[in-house]
């Protein structure tokens, strides 16, 4: 099956710094994909590089067999390739449903033309993007809070709203940047359920970057191991765990713990 990511033979220096090198890596359509690595390995760079962030020196980056290297965010945007990010500062002065209903590209009610012309039509693409943010945000667990201001919510439940912000338009594959990182037990347990919800009911592919190694544990398979800007290695956790080229990469040494 035609791979939902495909990065093929991807190079990017920072000046004379080779961060990611000869990096080909695949992300199969359905799977919720690990990518892990010691610091400075290249992980951030590389997501980058695939949510059309940063360019790329050569290589290239396919999505669902369709070249997009070097696209810009908003055209991935469109095809469904979406990355979460923190909530801006601007947002924090709206509610969480109001957040939700920000998201979508090509709101009606944005065109002039529309506005003046089809009030008729503004009205009703106004209101199913009502509903649509009123679903999303009891399927993320926070109507209890819709109506509160995204910036007095807690560190885990922005996360769940940046979550939720992904569902508002037709995604296809996520990318997840350190989103346990300061989550609490309880809501990363939610966050984690709803990942695996999205994955399982609406088929979004994720690829998760993460620290946090009971999260991958719990969610990721397989399991990408990136170290000096390359693969390493892949398999299942319980594979990864167990290789002693992945705990001389963690460790410097071999070494009994495990990453
Ligand atoms: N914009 C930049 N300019 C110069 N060097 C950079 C830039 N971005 C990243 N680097 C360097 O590239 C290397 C890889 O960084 P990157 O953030 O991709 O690693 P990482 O695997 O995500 O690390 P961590 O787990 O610590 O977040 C590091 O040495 C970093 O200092």
């Amino acid at each position: 099956m035609t791979p939902m990511i495909d990065v093929r033979h991807v190079h990017k220096a920072f000046g004379g710094l080779r961060v990611i090198n000869d990096c080909s890596l695949s992300v199969a359509k359905g799977s919720i994909t690990g990518l892990i690595g010691p610091n400075g390995a290249g992980k951030s760079t590389l997501f980058n590089i695939i949510a059309g962030a940063l360019p790329l020196d050569s290589g290239q980056v396919l999505l669902d067999g369709e070249e997009i290297t070097n696209r810009p965010a908003n055209a991935l945007f469109h095809k469904g390739l979406l990355r979460t990010f923190q909530i801006a500062h601007e947002f924090s002065q709206m509610t969480a449903l109001e957040n939700l209903m920000m998201v979508p590209p090509a709101q009606a009610g944005e065109g002039l033309f529309n506005a003046w012309l089809k009030p008729g039509l503004v009205r009703a693409q106004e209101e199913g993007v009502r509903r649509k943010a009123l679903e999303v945000i009891d399927f993320i667990g926070l109507y209890h809070v819709r109506n509160e201001l995204a910036g007095n919510l807690s560190g885990g439940q922005k996360k769940l709203l940046e979550l939720g912000r992904t569902m508002m338009t037709d995604a296809r594959v996520v990318l997840l940047d350190e989103i346990a990182a300061g989550v609490n037990r309880t809501l990363l347990g939610d966050l984690v359920e709803n990942i695996e919800r999205l994955n399982r009911d609406l088929g979004y592919t994720f690829l998760v970057i993460e620290h946090d190694m009971d999260m991958i544990a719990r969610l990721c398979d397989p399991v990408i191991v990136l170290a000096q800007g390359s693969v390493m290695v892949e398999g299942t956790i319980q594979e990864i765990q167990s290789n002693p080229e992945v705990i001389e990469a963690y460790f410097g040494a071999p070494h009994d713990a495990t990453p």
